[in-house]
């Protein structure tokens, strides 16, 4: 028998799984942890060990290779999951050295041949007689730029750190990337947003929001036994989330009659919260999902409102040529890298590439091009991303405007400063871009703007 512990064996499963299959941590592990039937105790431990090694890969993989003397790529992948685990216990968590070395031992046994075993062994002992200051201070001294050593210390592709840090040096905030980095690799505070005119923040647990006056965020606890929230009458939604639908919906008074669209819904978050305040103010939303099995998240998501928005199945792209002139107000929700969310998705830093940023620009620019194109003279848009990366914020609305006058950027900071409970922090310019260091939401870009 093995003696390597339940927990153990569930992240390194779940490790496997995001190597091999790209399963998502947050959707295996559950399921995982369910099917060994884990304590709370150990739920939580194999939680913490799971997200831990992945969202620190890149810094373990650092220690891995002078430990052992290679590249990691030359080590079986198996075997290097073991160890990437075994070095967040032994340096992250501190775990006692003899049993975190003894169960990835026996772990190795399970997934390497003898000799891999006698190799995994002789890493961790390595390891193991550093203290975790000794390793840091090892591996910075590999790095060539100051930039790389903070991509190596809070494991970050050092892509996705330069891309952090180009927008902070352009918000004359550069000094910030080494706390925006960290915050990265910190569990976001579960919060809830209550859906306006079906339920109110009192109903909630938790304390409210600081900016979004419909948002609390709970600091423990199940929400999804909250009973607003199994009602359909309140949601999770990160708090920058709820601030990117406020501003659209709240940035003027409402006119009866107004028709909204939300060009890019799924799986409807946003979509809830916008019909929710279309319906109070005598307007219509339409929410376009172009995936039909989103669409039908989308239509879960609204099922609590009355009356219940229309959700089409369709590609946004064309929906500007279809209905041109046609909304009042639209949100554009574009799909992009989410690297504005890596602290929900441990492993999502090491899955994108530089060239997916490129990759989503033709699309991001479609959809703004269709949305202008449907947009009312007079109408509102909101270009909205989970990704700070300038190639898919300011980059995308400059081109685009560029080949539009009549389009004009709103001064969106002053309208989610009207709307916010308290003041937020912002970068000086025409659009929003909010960051979990500084506000504690996800890295949300907000454009709000108009037509002439
Ligand atoms: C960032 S997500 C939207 C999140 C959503 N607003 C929410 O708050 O739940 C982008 C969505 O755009 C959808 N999408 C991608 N290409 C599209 C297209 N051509 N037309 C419409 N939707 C599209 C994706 O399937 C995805 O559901």
């Amino acid at each position: 028998m093995s003696r390597a512990t339940p927990a153990r064996r569930v992240a390194l499963d779940v490790i496997r799984a995001v190597r091999e299959s790209d399963a998502y941590a947050n959707l295996l592990l559950p399921v995982r942890i369910g099917r060994a039937k884990l304590s709370d105790a150990d739920a939580g431990l194999a939680t913490e060990l799971t997200y831990g090694t992945l969202r620190m890969q890149g810094y373990y993989d650092a220690v891995i290779a002078i430990a052992s003397g290679r590249s990691v790529d030359r080590i079986d992948p198996p075997i290097l999951d073991v160890l990437r685990l075994a070095c967040h216990q032994l340096l992250s968590l501190r775990v006692a050295t003899h049993a975190a070395v003894d169960e990835s031992v026996e772990l190795a046994k399970e997934v390497g041949s003898r000799s891999a075993v006698g190799f995994t062994n002789g890493v961790l002992r390595t390891i193991s007689r550093s203290n975790p200051e000794e390793w840091r201070e090892r591996v910075l001294a590999t790095a060539r730029s100051g930039e790389e050593a903070l991509a190596l210390e809070h494991s970050h592709p050092l892509w996705v750190t330069r891309a952090i840090r180009q927008v902070l040096v352009a918000e004359g905030r550069e000094s910030e990337l080494e706390a925006a980095l960290i915050a990265d690799n910190v569990a976001p505070r579960v919060s809830l947003a209550v859906l306006p005119g079906l339920a109110h923040r009192v109903e909630l647990p938790g304390t409210p929001a600081p900016y979004s006056p419909l948002g609390v965020r709970l600091s423990g606890g199940d929400p999804l036994r909250v009973p607003a929230v199994t009602e359909g009458r309140a949601r999770v939604q990160d708090e920058g989330s709820q601030l990117a639908a406020l501003v659209l919906s709240r940035a003027r008074p409402v006119e009866p009659g107004e028709l909204w669209l939300d060009l890019c819904a799924g799986p409807g978050g946003k979509a809830a919260l916008l019909a929710a305040e279309a319906a109070g103010g005598g307007a219509t939303l339409i929410a376009n999902e172009v995936v039909p099995a989103r669409a039908e998240l989308v239509r879960s998501a609204v099922a609590a409102i009355s009356p219940a928005p229309e959700v089409r199945v369709g590609d946004g792209t064309t929906v500007g040529s279809e209905h041109p002139a046609h909304f009042d107000r639209i949100l554009l929700d574009a799909p992009c890298t989410g690297l504005g969310a890596l602290r929900r998705r441990p492993e999502a830093r090491w899955r994108k590439q530089p060239g997916d940023v490129a990759g989503l620009g033709p699309l991001q620019s479609a959809l703004l091009e269709s949305a202008i194109a449907a947009l009312k003279p007079g109408g509102l848009l909101a270009y909205v991303t989970c990704s700070p990366h300038a190639a898919e914020t300011k980059s995308i609305v400059a081109s685009v405007l560029r080949k539009h006058p009549e389009v004009s950027r709103l001064d969106t900071p002053a309208v989610l400063q009207a709307i916010a409970s308290e003041p937020l922090d912002l970068a000086p310019g025409d659009h929003v871009q909010l960051w979990p260091h500084r506000h504690g939401t996800d890295a949300m870009f907000i454009q709000l703007l108009t037509k002439a």
